[in-house]
């Protein structure tokens, strides 16, 4: 490899040191014995505050670089989105009291129409005008026709009809006259909606001296539902008294001389209020200010979820991160938006002159809508641990922001329902639901300002009261009654709690969905299956406080070779040896993987002949200071086998030890020390190459003063200076590929794993590529899995082949070549009825050749070692008879030939 050393400074301290662990060269983490060859790491602890603030610092770092550069985005959700929210309740409000000024403002008086004809179901369908009883007042009704008719213009004529109780008019009948008031009553109940009015006269006989009647009407039906105030029983008792009168005095009904009385009706007129009452922001600004916050909530539920399914999430954690680090970066990165955000509320509301704002003690103003905003983003962290995909994380988001809307437009209305729910005196548990919506909290608090501040308007006596307004005070105080509202006739006052209530729940929910966030972010399977159990934090191990590792190495060894498949029909022997050496506890490897097996399973509930074996039983070992090369087919199971190694996927069973550290206990410790390049490129779009850098490093605890050489060098090691401060978004798929391996390598980590690193890159950063890792495995472990034989070659100080989740063989490449592709290679071009005369030659002068391929006269023999000796001869032969004559005049019988060395790729193919 030296002739690839690159001119980038292999003796830098960053490069060829491992700087963040230290070595024993036995357990020093260990409790019990352990062998003298065992090379167990101790993870260098930095202090854990100390971790967790610098990658916390350097994640809001990255954060707030990523909202800069997204300014159009973080603007909206800032500041333009609360803004048009404002701006449109400030147009409803202006809307509103131009209304409250024309209010019923000298309404016209009409008159008071006759009776209008019945309807039934129909226009069309029977029905009865008026019943009237008794018979002998038939001039009173007479003279209610004629008058009738002359004003509606309809005929409502006497009908010469007898009815009985059962049997419903066949066709609309105008007024008719019943035996009694029994009658009436009986067939308005046999044949209900039928009749208009009944009248009962009871005026004695000889003269009149006083007028009785009654009548009976259908306070819902009167006129098909849409005589609201009632003006046509109205004028039936009008047409009543007027053919009274009309009879009284002997008038002729119709006549000109005949009495009239015209009514007319006219509503009160109302002088507009003097004060216009700022009523539609109480009303309406806790749905307002809900929805101004909303889209801070679903812009976090898109971008957090959209950088989980692109497994840049996944990413940072292999890298060492941890994810209290990662939500507290997000929560304090939308902080301060929503301290913005509030801001920007606050401001425009007391420039738009909202009563609520005007009045309120500003600082009160500014929590509420600040621990509302925080409380929202929580909400959003917790819904962002279900969903796997943004899409439908979105869709969530507009569900709930849905829910949210007909909630506040229902819940917050006004007052009156308001304050249902938070009256002691109603059942609690519709209260103990609700109090984990954050905005069911704020629309309490609103309220109570709202009816502090907005005053209200005493239409009696034409004044206005205006509120007290909200101080700092009024947080510790229920309202008094004079601000609530009365929940009956006797004035009964609703027991509601002191506004700061509300604070405190809001906090509630903030502390409860950070935590929420934080359990089930953990214990809810990712993509890969990975989580722990639903009792993890029980584990002292999770909180750093185990002091014994819980297994020695010699304890690890029984437990899973104990568990080793005993018969490995048809192992090759090499494959054998190593399953023996990886329980061999004299062997000084620091890399152990002892029957890793995973298996993909068809179904959660049952095992399936769909089952997919993608790793068999793996067992491998590897020294420090050694790469080892993964090869295999598409499907061999490479991948899945870095994927376990680097903690991504858990193994179905066995297990690995890396520098005295288990994989399924220890994981947490593994990542200080490992790299990993996956298989496909983990790269922030719109972060540039020494961001990337810089952000891998701050998570890896690089010294702040080393973190500009780091940049520079390894940027340099990989051709990507140039464009170091370009985005990642713009870079081709090999500058992608050289950054990903780059980053892999940031803390200097003793075991890193590339899958496919060089894919997609062109011969010239290939070799700095290769050179790089040349010099970087220098004390540590580098696994790396490649599909090319010169890399495996170039590469691999062991190279493993693996086929169907299997080891087939491993050994260097010089070991595999001469066991599986030593040999030479003869190739002959002739004419196709020259071939088996040529073969026959051939075959004469090399008696052990191997005729590998005979398509058309092109032949392919394979040489074996022991058919070396006979190989000058054959050149010898090949040189000497260029003349040898075809069966076609004129052409030599043997048109080209050649002969070549076999390498890694013939044995790889022949395995
Ligand atoms: N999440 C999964 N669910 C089901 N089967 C899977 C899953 N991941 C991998 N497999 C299967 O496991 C087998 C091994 O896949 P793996 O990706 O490890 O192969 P590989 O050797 O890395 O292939 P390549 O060279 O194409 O990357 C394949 O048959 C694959 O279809």
């Amino acid at each position: 490899m030296d002739q690839l050393s690159p001119s980038w400074g292999t003796n830098s301290n960053t490069l060829n040191t491992p700087s963040q662990v230290s070595l024993n060269s036995n357990s020093a983490i260990s409790s019990g014995e352990s062998n003298q060859n065992e090379k167990v790491i101790q993870p260098q602890s930095p202090n854990v505050f100390k971790l967790f603030f610098v990658q916390l610092w350097i994640m809001i770092k990255r954060n707030f670089i990523l909202q800069i550069r997204y300014r159009k985005s973080t603007i909206s959700q800032a500041i333009a989105g609360p803004f048009m929210f404002l701006l449109l309740l400030f147009i409803l409000q202006k809307a509103d009291n131009v209304v409250q000024k024309k209010a019923y403002y000298h309404p016209k008086s009409y008159p008071l129409l006759g009776v209008l004809q019945c309807q039934g179901r129909h226009e069309s369908s029977p029905c009865i005008n008026v019943m009237y009883t008794p018979e002998k007042h038939k001039d009173i009704m007479q003279a209610f026709s004629t008058n009738n008719q002359k004003r509606t213009g309809q005929s409502m004529p006497l009908e010469d009809v007898k009815l009985d109780l059962t049997t419903r008019p066949d066709k609309k009948l105008g007024i008719v006259a019943v035996p009694d008031a029994t009658f009436i009553y009986n067939y308005t109940l046999n044949n209900p909606n039928v009749t208009l009015f009944g009248i009962e006269f009871t005026i004695e006989d000889g003269p009149p001296t006083n007028y009785r009647y009654q009548i009976w009407f259908n306070s819902t039906q009167t006129n098909n539902n849409s005589d609201v105030f009632n003006e046509q029983l109205l004028s039936f008792q009008r047409g009543i008294d007027e053919a009274i009168v009309t009879v009284a005095t002997n008038s002729s009904p119709g006549s000109s001389n005949s009495p009239a009385m015209n009514l007319q009706l006219k509503e009160w007129p109302i002088v507009p209020p003097k004060t216009i009452t700022d009523q539609m922001v109480a009303n309406l600004g806790a749905l307002f200010f809900f929805c101004a916050e909303m889209v801070i909530f679903i812009s976090i539920l898109n971008t957090v979820v959209a950088e989980k399914e692109a497994k840049l999430a996944d990413s940072l954690v292999m890298m060492g991160l941890k994810k209290e680090a990662y939500w507290l970066a997000y929560f304090v990165s939308n902080g301060w938006l929503i301290l913005v955000c509030s801001l920007v509320i606050c401001i425009f509301g007391l420039a738009f002159d909202f009563a609520v704002f005007r009045h309120t003690n500003f600082l009160v103003l500014l929590i509420t809508f600040i621990l509302f905003g925080l409380a929202m983003v929580t909400l959003a962290f917790f819904i962002t641990t279900f969903c796997r995909t943004a899409r439908v994380a979105v869709l969530v988001g507009i569900f709930l922001f849905i829910i949210g809307l007909i909630f506040q437009s229902f819940a917050f209305s006004n007052a009156y329902i308001g304050y249902i729910w938070w009256d002691k005196n109603t059942s609690k548990i519709g209260w103990i639901i609700l109090i984990f919506i954050p905005f069911f909290n704020f629309g309490k608090i609103f309220l109570d300002m709202s009816q502090l501040t907005t005053g209200k308007y005493d239409y009696l006596t034409d004044t206005f009261a205006p509120g007290p307004g909200f101080k700092w005070g009024d947080l510790y105080n229920p309202l008094t009654d004079k601000y609530l509202p009365s929940y009956d006739a006797a004035g009964r006052k609703p027991d509601v709690p002191a506004p700061v209530q509300s604070w405190y729940l809001l906090l509630m929910n903030i502390v409860l969905y950070l935590f929420l966030t934080w359990y089930f972010d953990k214990v809810i399977p990712d993509e890969f299956g990975t989580r722990r159990s639903p009792l993890f934090f029980l584990s002292p191990k999770y909180w750093g406080l185990r002091i014994s590792k819980g297994y020695t190495m010699q304890s690890w060894l029984q437990k899973y070779q104990k568990a080793a498949v005993e018969s490995h029909e048809g192992e090759d022997t090499d494959v054998a040896a190593e399953r023996n050496a990886t329980f061999d506890t004299d062997n000084d490897a620091v890399l152990r993987i002892a029957n890793l097996r995973k298996v993909f399973r068809h179904s959660m509930f049952y095992t399936s002949k769909l089952d997919k074996v993608a790793v068999n039983d793996l067992c491998l070992t590897l020294k420090e200071g050694k790469c080892l090369a993964l090869l295999g087919q598409n499907g061999a199971g490479k991948s899945t086998s870095m994927n376990i190694l680097s903690g991504m996927t858990p193994a179905t069973s066995g297990d690995a030890l890396m520098y005295g550290l288990s994989v399924r206990e220890d994981i947490d410790s593994i990542r200080k020390i490992m790299g990993v390049c996956p298989q496909h490129d983990l790269l922030f779009n719109d972060l540039t190459a020494r961001e990337h850098i810089e952000l891998y490093a701050g998570i890896k605890m690089v010294p702040r003063e080393e973190i500009e050489t780091l940049v520079n060098e390894r940027l340099a090691a990989v051709r990507l200076t140039k464009v170091a401060d370009k985005f990642a978004g713009t870079y081709s798929g090999g500058m992608k590929r050289r950054l990903s391996m780059v980053v892999s390598t940031i803390g200097d980590p003793q075991i890193i794993f590339m899958d496919e690193p060089t894919t997609g890159m062109d011969p010239v950063n290939r070799r700095h590529v290769w050179s790089f890792i040349e010099n970087f495995k220098r004390g540590r472990v580098i696994i790396l899995t490649t599909h090319s034989m010169e890399e495996a070659d170039v590469l691999g100080d062991r190279i493993c082949v693996m086929a169907h989740g299997r080891l087939r063989a491993l050994g260097n490449a010089i070991h595999l070549k001469n066991r599986f592709g030593a040999g030479y290679r003869v190739s002959l071009v002739t004419h196709p009825l020259d071939s088996s005369r040529a073969k026959q030659l051939i075959e004469q002068q090399v008696p052990d050749a191997v005729l590998e391929d005979d398509s058309a006269g092109a032949l392919i023999y394979e040489l074996p070692m022991s058919a070396l000796p006979s190989l000058p001869a054959l050149v010898r032969w090949f040189e000497e008879n260029r003349e040898l004559s075809s069966v076609e005049e004129g052409k030599p019988m043997i048109s080209s030939w050649g002969v070549s060395q076999k390498g890694l790729e013939e044995a790889f193919l022949k395995l």
